[in-house]
């Protein structure tokens, strides 16, 4: 077996990117044929399976492979070495690059109390190493939980409507086209602010969902528009309609079908937005209002989604689901509806009163004097639980699973609020 030790603590540098400092030393061994494998000499190595500890590890190993496969020359007065500039090592340069910020973002968000992060921080993604194949598996690219899963999906999801020819192409222009001819903006926020005047009773956001990861498919026989037709006749201010496919089954071919319907309740698109592109995407799609979750957003991207939605005349629905995220999003202007969601996303745990909870004392009286509409979510089923998040401060509730398993989600809603709330 063939061992190469790096002692020194080497720093790579590409024409035109930052230098990179490794912070630790490799121990870098040639196994199999072809198979080439990396330890942290201080660490102990399972059999037959190597563990990288560092994230950063991965990264730094496939340069100094590039390194040892004398692709590169060396300058060794500061123990840097520099790669030559050919197109194949700009390219990976960047997407480094596009690794080291996202690093970075990671690190914002934790020190935001986010727990979630944006992607595997084990290295840059597969296609991301060049020649060489790594499966690692560690804690750095498991996810942690459900959430964490649909947020890492989602970033390979956009990576690759972005990169779709067209969009490549001329992104902006594809977009600007499309938005100049998406259906106009509804107000989802007066929806909802006329409806609890109307009725006395929280604006209803009736969701439009087949399936979800914790309850498994809710309605076989799932036709959209038909449940989209039944909500608006049953009183409902807004509709929220599911668009990821993997986890809820959902589409934006569902959202333009209910819009080209001719449903005239405002509709938020129910996306894991991660990225700004999707909002522009959502609206081409004739949303009105899209969902912004804090628990994986930092505030920096709030405010600067939040401001793209204001352009555009979108509403965007906040979620917080803890008194951590609802304190930043209360630090953040012009926010004007807040949810609280009643189901961490993280556990699934589902407790109704979490809406009582975020909304007492002086963030309940912040909310008052900012004027915000707090909507309560999940795991709402009777007239006594809206009761019970209404007289907690909510003015509109969002509700699912209990409308959209009737066979008549018309009457679902009525059963829900223990009256007729059609007008
Ligand atoms: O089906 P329920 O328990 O009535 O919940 C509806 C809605 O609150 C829930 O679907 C939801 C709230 N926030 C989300 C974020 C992503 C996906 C789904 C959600």
């Amino acid at each position: 077996m063939e061992c190469i030790s790096i002692k020194a603590t080497p720093r790579v540098s590409f024409p035109g990117v930052s230098s990179l400092n490794c912070r630790r030393n490799f121990m870098i061994r040639r196994s199999l044929p072809g198979k080439i494998l990396m330890e942290d000499p201080r660490k102990t190595v399972s059999s037959g399976r190597i563990r990288a500890q560092q994230d950063f590890e991965t990264l730094v190993l496939a340069m100094l492979l590039r390194m040892l496969q004398s692709d590169f020359q060396s300058d060794s007065k500061d123990g840097s070495a520099i790669l030559p500039q050919t197109s194949d090592s700009e390219e990976n340069a960047l997407k480094i690059k596009e690794w080291e910020v996202g690093m970075f973002q990671d690190e914002v968000a934790a020190s935001q109390g986010i727990t979630i992060r944006r992607r595997p921080s084990t290295g840059p993604p597969l296609h991301y190493v060049g020649p060489f194949e790594f499966r690692l598996q560690n804690e750095g690219n498991t996810p942690r939980n459900i959430l964490e899963e649909i947020i890492w999906n989602k970033d390979i999801e956009v990576a690759q409507a972005l990169s779709a020819p067209l969009k490549q192409k001329r992104p902006l222009m594809a977009l600007k086209k499309a938005l100049e001819n998406a259906p106009p903006v509804r107000n989802f926020v007066g929806a909802l602010k006329a409806s609890y005047l109307q009725t006395g009773l929280p604006g209803l956001i009736a969701e439009v969902k087949k399936a979800s990861p914790s309850r498994g498919v809710l309605r076989e026989d799932f036709d959209p528009v038909k449940i989209a037709q039944a909500y608006e006749k049953g009183g409902a201010a807004c509709l929220s309609v599911l668009t990821d496919k993997k986890y809820f089954q959902g589409s934006f071919e569902n959202l333009e079908a209910i819009r080209s319907a001719g449903v005239k309740c405002p509709l938020l698109c129910k996306e894991f937005i991660i990225d700004a592109w999707q909002i522009y995407y959502a609206r081409t799609k004739g949303a009105d209002a899209v969902l912004l979750i804090a628990a994986v957003l930092p505030d920096l991207d709030i405010r600067y989604m939040t401001k793209i939605c204001k352009m555009f005349g979108l509403a965007a629905l906040v979620e917080v689901h803890n008194e951590r995220e609802m304190d930043r999003v209360l630090g953040i202007d012009g926010i004007e509806l807040i949810g609280i969601n009643n189901r961490n996303l993280e556990t699934f745990e589902v407790d109704i009163s979490n809406t009582k909870k975020l909304l007492e004392g002086e963030r309940g009286q912040m909310i008052r004097e900012k004027d915000i509409i707090v909507v309560g979510e999940s795991g709402l089923f009777t007239p006594d639980d809206i009761a019970y998040v209404q007289e907690a401060g909510v003015k509109a509730v969002l509700v699912g699973e209990s409308l959209v398993k009737q066979s008549d989600p018309r009457e679902g809603i009525t059963g829900l609020f223990g009256k007729n709330i059609s007008i």
